[in-house]
């Protein structure tokens, strides 16, 4: 869990500034303030649908690949999550915020199936989830990284990728228990895919190391790996950061990149670390007791009062 006085400052102090750039330029005592850009990712527009939603302008002909219209749960006489609704392009980096409680890790267990909706529709890249299990779920395109880390820690780190690879691809039952010959071709293949995917990270050198011996950010990379071993069409990352130091956090930016860039997918992110967020993503939706109060690109959440409310009052309230 994030310390919400750090992120409430944060954004304050941004929205005050306008720009996060325009900090890390005076911080370095560079003379000539850098002109915050639009989004993160120079060149991206971010273009509005006829539908309530924007989205990267190279997303704009394909089907998005997450669209979730007035999505609720109740838990009692809990609206835990009500009216919710967002699109998500097919390769952008979007990111949910808001304080602590606000919502956010139950849109994933939405998403994800753990929780069915009580109200609302979810479509995957055009498809209607409604009723599907996990793992269906799963095999239609979402993957999930969780916010405390759930490797097998005692199996290495091959084999924790080969278990998301399996996940996907399966070779059959009759082939496993008798070891017919398309078992051994998979299994190659599984092999050799699961040191492509680590490479992608610079982890097959790491791939006999037991998942549990790996330093903590090895360890959230490989959770990583492991969800894009799944094959999926949206990575939904939960707090991907938490723990991480600066250099770690910085190198994470660059991996979610190159992650959209070379597997062509996109990815939504939970996050409080406001310079990971604002540096990577392209679309940002606020949330707040379950409710989305704004959603833009960086600039306009930076600079939105009811953004900034909504994280002060939950600093205020702590303090
Ligand atoms: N299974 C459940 N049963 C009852 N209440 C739940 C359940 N899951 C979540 N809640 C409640 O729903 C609300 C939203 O919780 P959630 O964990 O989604 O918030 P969050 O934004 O992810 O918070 P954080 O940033 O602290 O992780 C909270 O009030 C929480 O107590």
């Amino acid at each position: 869990m994030a310390d919400p006085k750090k992120t409430s400052a944060d954004l304050k102090a941004r929205a005050a500034q306008g720009s996060y750039r325009v900090q890390a330029a005076r911080a370095k005592g560079d003379e000539a303030p850098v002109k915050a850009p639009q989004s993160p990712k120079r060149g991206t527009r971010m273009v509005p649908l006829p539908s309530d939603g924007i989205v990267p302008e190279r997303d704009v002909h394909a089907t998005p690949v997450l669209e979730c219209r007035h999505l609720g749960i109740d838990f009692g006489g809990l609206h835990a999550v009500e009216d919710f609704n967002l699109i998500v392009g097919k390769t952008e980096i979007a990111g949910l915020i808001g304080p602590n409680g606000a919502g956010k890790t139950t849109v994933f267990n939405l998403l994800t199936k753990v929780y069915q909706p009580t109200r609302g529709t979810i479509l995957l890249d055009g498809h209607d989830t409604a009723g599907k299990s996990t793992a269906k779920v799963s095999q239609m395109g979402i993957a999930r990284t969780f916010q405390n880390i759930r490797l097998f820690s005692s199996l290495t780190v091959e084999e924790n990728v080969t278990i998301g690879l399996h996940n996907a691809i399966g070779c059959g039952m009759w082939s496993g228990i008798f070891r017919l010959p398309r078992y051994w071709v998979s299994e190659k293949e599984f092999h050799d895919r699961s040191l492509e995917l680590l490479d992608v990270f610079g982890m097959a050198g790491l791939a006999h190391v037991q998942a549990g011996n790996l330093p903590y950010g090895a360890q959230r990379r490989l959770e990583i790996v492991r969800a894009l071993a799944t094959g999926p069409k949206l990575l939904l990352l939960d707090e991907p950061a938490a723990g991480m130091n600066p250099s770690e956090t910085t190198e994470l930016m660059e991996n979610i990149r190159k992650i959209r860039d070379q597997f062509q997918i996109a990815v939504l992110l939970i996050e409080h670390d406001m310079d990971l967020v604002m540096g990577i993503c392209e679309g940002i939706a606020v949330l707040n007791f379950g409710r989305i109060i704004a959603k833009g690109t960086p600039d306009q959440i930076q600079g939105n009062p009811q953004v900034v409310e909504a994280y002060l009052g939950a600093s205020a309230k702590e303090a």
